[in-house]
């Protein structure tokens, strides 16, 4: 029996925008309906994939999770002890920009430090993320100076400087390279055997295949489709399944596409 760690019932989040935005995304309303009605539950120790397009709601789902925002209606609950709750979850996000004149030393220390994280265990913990993650090497190295790849991998560890339970990636192969690209799903699935919970966005279904046990599928703010991986690709594929149940959602038809 799978053990629950997060219960999602009902949730809607909505943006209020300006009339300046509304002219330049030619929409009628002010209120930008993000997430609408979404109910899902999530399992201790697994990866839980949120597939969809730019805009589907991934991130703000996302962002209700980790208590970084509040849902409108619905209820987010941890199975978890609720005075841990915010410090055992680690969030790595794209709207996370880590200042450039910092190197990555000096900031995995300002994140361990205002996690009150003892320094002998901080060493340990660079140490280990530093390692794994190759950047050990550029320890020293102003942020600015370093590639796309390696600032991700810094964001990375800094994300789990507190040795989080949970973890939260928002699009964490975002702009990477190939070689990178694996080496972040390599260490993602050594975290899972490491028996941590993560939940993650992406848009990529290389990374549905290399990760998921569970996949989520979000169409303008709704879940539109939840099950596990095996039943997600059963006598189809990823991208197959996605589009069928996207141009579904939409009510397009097939034909028409061409
Ligand atoms: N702070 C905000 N103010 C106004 N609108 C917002 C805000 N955050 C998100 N939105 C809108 O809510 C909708 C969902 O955005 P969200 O970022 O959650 O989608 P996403 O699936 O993560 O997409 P992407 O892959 O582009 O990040 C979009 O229409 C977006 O423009």
């Amino acid at each position: 029996m799978k053990e629950k760690l997060l219960e999602i019932n009902n949730v809607y989040k909505t943006f209020k925008i300006s009339k300046k935005q509304q002219k330049i995304l030619n929409i009628p309303t002010a209120n930008v309906v993000a997430v609408n009605d979404v109910s899902v539950v999530i399992y201790k120790g697994e990866v839980f994939c949120l597939l969809g397009t730019n805009g589907a709601g991934k991130t703000t789902m996302l962002r209700m999770i980790a208590s970084l925002i509040k849902p409108d209606k619905g209820k987010i609950n941890i199975k978890e002890n609720s005075e841990k709750d915010v410090k055992n979850i680690g969030f790595l996000t794209t709207e996370l920009k880590l200042d450039g004149f910092f190197t990555p030393n000096y900031l995995f220390d300002f994140f361990g430090k205002l996690y009150h994280i003892d320094s002998n265990e901080l060493l340990q913990r660079k140490k280990i993320l530093f390692e794994i993650l190759e950047i050990d090497k550029f320890a020293e190295v102003k942020l600015k100076n370093l590639s796309t790849g390696m600032k991700q991998k810094v964001s990375i560890a800094v994300s789990l400087v507190h040795n989080p339970d949970i973890i939260i990636f928002d699009e964490p192969t975002n702009g990477l390279d190939i070689v990178t690209t694996r080496e972040v799903i390599k260490f993602i699935k050594m975290l899972k055997e490491e028996g941590k919970s993560i939940i993650l966005s992406t848009h990529i279904f290389d990374v549905v295949n290399k990760l998921a046990d569970r996949v989520g599928v979000m169409v303008e703010g709704k879940m539109i489709y939840c099950e596990a991986y095996e039943e997600f690709t059963r006598g189809t594929n990823t991208e197959e399944k996605f589009f069928k149940l996207y141009y579904g959602a939409k009510g397009v038809n097939k034909n028409e596409l061409g």
